[in-house]
């Protein structure tokens, strides 16, 4: 579990304070997501508790770096590396990996129809030429096959099509259910939340002022829209 008591942090040249006495706990057993308006401090949160920006001692309970992942919104890899190579370059990072990468496209039982079809299309394709949400998907999937005791997704959903967000999802709950590890993903997608146990924490005005579950949060709010819940507890 990692532990936030209390945490202040502005940047040398921001007007104002981007994290205000924040606190909360992000268990594990649950996908922990940081939901929040746009500017609302989400990457600099993980950005302090990944030590990338020099991480405050308020923050307890975060693994040793070799043990974290942080999956960046940026997928900065050199357009000429195949897929296959960049599917490389994260499981032979992974000192607990047994997975052999090869020639022939990485499949695994979990994989839907649809997942399958994508990584064997795109396996052998220079990863420039990939789709942003194809590139998104790949990194993410080498990602949730990594053995780590934190996952940080930041915004893993962006640009990716319904169904697969619900199967990049479901990879991300698993890790989180069946695993010993604490998951935090940030995303603007809140329905996508419904059928995945998950507990919401809301940034807001440099706080955390909501952490509940899914239904907590849309509780009391006609139609039960979680896009009217996030605007009710904004304004
Ligand atoms: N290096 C920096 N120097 C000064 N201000 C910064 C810096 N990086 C981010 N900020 C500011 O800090 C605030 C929080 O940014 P952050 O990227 O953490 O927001 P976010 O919640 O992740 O937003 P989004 O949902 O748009 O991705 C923003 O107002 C941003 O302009």
């Amino acid at each position: 579990m990692i532990t936030i008591d209390n945490v202040s942090f502005s940047y040398r040249k921001s007007p104002r304070q981007n994290l205000d006495r924040l606190s909360v706990e992000f268990r594990a057993g649950t996908v922990n997501m940081i939901i929040g308006k746009n500017g609302s401090g989400k990457t600099t949160l993980f950005d302090l508790i990944t030590n990338v920006i020099k991480r405050p001692p308020e923050i307890r309970g975060v693994p040793e770096e070799k043990d974290m992942i942080y999956q960046l919104q940026g997928l900065l890899f050199p357009p000429t590396l195949k897929s296959k190579d960049v599917f490389r370059f994260f499981l032979y990072s992974d000192h607990a990996s047994r997975i052999r990468v090869t020639n022939e496209p990485y499949v695994d039982d979990d994989m839907s129809a649809s997942e399958i079809d994508m990584v064997r299309r795109v396996w052998n394709m220079e990863f420039g030429q990939l789709s942003i949400g194809e590139r998104r998907y790949l990194c993410i999937l080498a990602i949730t096959l990594m053995k780590r005791k934190l996952y940080i997704f930041d915004e893993p959903l962006a640009g990716i099509d319904p169904e697969m967000r619900q199967y990049i999802l479901k990879r991300i709950e698993k890790l989180a259910l069946h695993k010993e590890c604490t998951v935090l993903l940030s995303s603007h997608h809140l329905h996508d939340f419904q059928r995945v146990q998950c507990t919401l924490h809301l940034l807001h005005q440099g706080r955390i002022s909501f952490s509940g579950s899914y239904a907590e949060f849309i509780q009391n709010v006609e139609g039960e829209d979680p896009d009217d819940a996030f605007l009710m507890k904004v304004q």
